[in-house]
C-alpha cells in the first residue's frame, strides 16, 4: 500500500510513502531534456521536460514510481489491485502504456489543466515492459500547485476525478474514498462540545479528542482519511526546512512500521521510502525505513540538456550524528 500527498507553504511540495516488503533498486533519477522516450504505440519524443523521481531503471529505461517536473507538474502511481484494467490498442486514441504514463505527462505538459485535455483521447494499453516487469495494477495522482487530480482505468474505461484533497492511497476508487469522508464530518482539531446527551456530565479530559474515531489502522480507507485530515489541518512555516519537516510529518502519520501488516509468513509490509520534491526548485527529498536522515537530490545539480539518465542509489543505513565524539570532547 501507498500513500501519496501533495502540500503548499510558499513552495509546492509532492511526494509519497511506498510501501512494500521488498524493493526494486529504485534510485532517483533524473531524466535530462534530450533523453529520447520511445513510447511502444506513439513514436519517440526526442526532447521534452526534464524529470526527477523515484525510478527502476530497466534496461536503460526508468520506470517512474513517481516524479516531478521542471514546470513543477508531479505524479505518482500508487496500486490499486483488482480495480485497474488496462485496454487493447484502440484506432483514434493516444496509446500510452501504463509504464510510460509518467514520461508522456511529465515530459510534455506543465499544468494539470493541459494533462485533462489530453487525456480525453487517451487510452491506456496493455502491454507489458518486459517478462521481468509485466504490468502492475496502477492508478495516479497528478498535482501541480493549485489542482490535483486522479486518474484510473478501470472496466468501464478511463475515469478522471477532481482531487479536492491532495492525497491518494490505494483501494477502493476514488468516487468511494471521497465519499467516505461524510463519515468523518465531524471531527475537528478543536476540543468536543458535549452533544450526546444532557442528561449526562462530560469532561473533556485530554488534547486531541476532537478527533477521536480517527482511524488509525493501516488500511487503505482509513490511510485515506488519516493523512486528508492531517494535511489539510497542517500548520507550519514556510521555510523548506519548516515546510519539508512539516510534509514527512503528514507521510509519517500513515508510516507502516515492520510487524504490523502480515503479506505472506513472515514478511511485513513497510515504508520503504517516504519523497518529498519541491516542485518549485526541482528538489527530490527523501527518508527511507531506517534511515531517517534527509538525504536531496537536486535536478538543477545535473545537465539538463544532456541525453543520458543521472541516478543515485537511495542510501539505506541510519545517518547517525554522534553529539559527544571523543574529537569534540578533547577540542573542548
Ligand atoms: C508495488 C508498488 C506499489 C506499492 C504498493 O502499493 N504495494 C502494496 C503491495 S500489495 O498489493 O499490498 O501486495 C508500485 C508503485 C510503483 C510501481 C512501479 C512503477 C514503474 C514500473 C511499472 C511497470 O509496469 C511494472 C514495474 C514498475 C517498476 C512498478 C512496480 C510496482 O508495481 C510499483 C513499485
Amino acid at each position: 500500500m501507498c500513500t501519496g500527498a501533495n502540500y503548499t507553504t510558499r513552495d509546492h511540495y509532492f511526494g509519497r510513502n511506498l510501501d512494500l516488503e521488498f524493493s526494486y533498486n529504485e534510485t532517483v533519477t533524473v531524466t535530462p531534456r534530450n533523453f529520447a522516450f520511445e513510447f511502444r504505440k506513439e513514436g519517440t519524443l526526442q526532447t521534452h521536460h526534464a524529470i526527477i523521481g523515484m525510478a527502476t531503471i530497466a534496461d536503460g529505461y526508468p520506470l517512474y514510481y513517481d516524479a516531478t517536473n521542471e514546470k513543477g507538474l508531479s505524479m505518482a502511481g500508487l496500486n490499486f489491485p483488482e480495480n485497474a484494467d488496462y485496454k487493447p490498442e484502440a484506432e483514434g486514441k493516444t496509446n500510452i502504456t501504463p509504464f510510460e504514463f509518467i514520461p508522456w505527462v511529465l515530459g510534455q505538459f506543465e499544468t494539470v489543466a493541459e494533462v485533462k485535455v489530453a487525456l480525453a483521447t487517451l487510452n491506456l494499453v496493455k502491454i507489458n515492459f518486459s517478462e521481468t516487469f509485466p504490468l502492475s495494477p496502477l492508478h495516479w495522482i497528478i498535482s501541480d500547485r493549485e489542482t490535483s487530480i486522479t486518474v484510473e482505468s478501470v472496466r468501464e474505461g478511463l475515469k478522471v476525478y477532481d482531487n479536492p484533497v491532495g492525497v491518494l492511497t490505494n483501494n477502493p476508487t476514488f468516487d468511494i474514498q471521497l465519499f467516505n469522508l461524510n463519515n468523518f464530518m465531524h471531527l475537528s482539531k478543536n476540543p468536543p462540545t458535549p452533544q450526546f446527551s444532557d442528561e449526562l456530565e462530560f469532561d473533556v479530559y485530554s488534547r486531541g479528542m476532537g478527533a477521536i474515531g480517527l482511524p488509525g489502522d493501516l488500511s487503505s480507507a482509513s490511510r485515506f482519511v488519516k493523512a486528508a485530515f492531517t494535511k489539510l489541518n497542517s500548520v507550519s512555516g514556510d521555510s523548506e526546512s519548516e515546510s519539508i519537516s512539516q510534509f514527512f510529518q503528514i507521510l509519517g502519520s500513515v508510516a507502516q512500521q515492520r510487524g504490523c501488516v502480515e503479506v505472506s509468513p513472515g514478511k511485513f509490509e513497510i515504508t520503504i521510502y517516504s519523497s518529498c520534491c519541491n516542485t518549485d526548485k526541482g528538489i527530490y527529498y527523501y527518508t527511507t525505513y531506517e534511515n531517517s536522515q534527509v538525504t536531496a537530490v537536486d535536478m538543477h545539480n545535473e545537465d539538463l540538456d544532456s541525453a543520458a539518465l543521472a541516478d543515485y542509489p537511495l542510501i539505506k543505513e541510519q545517518q547517525i550524528h554522534t553529539a559527544n565524539n571523543r574529537a569534540t570532547a578533547e577540542s573542548r
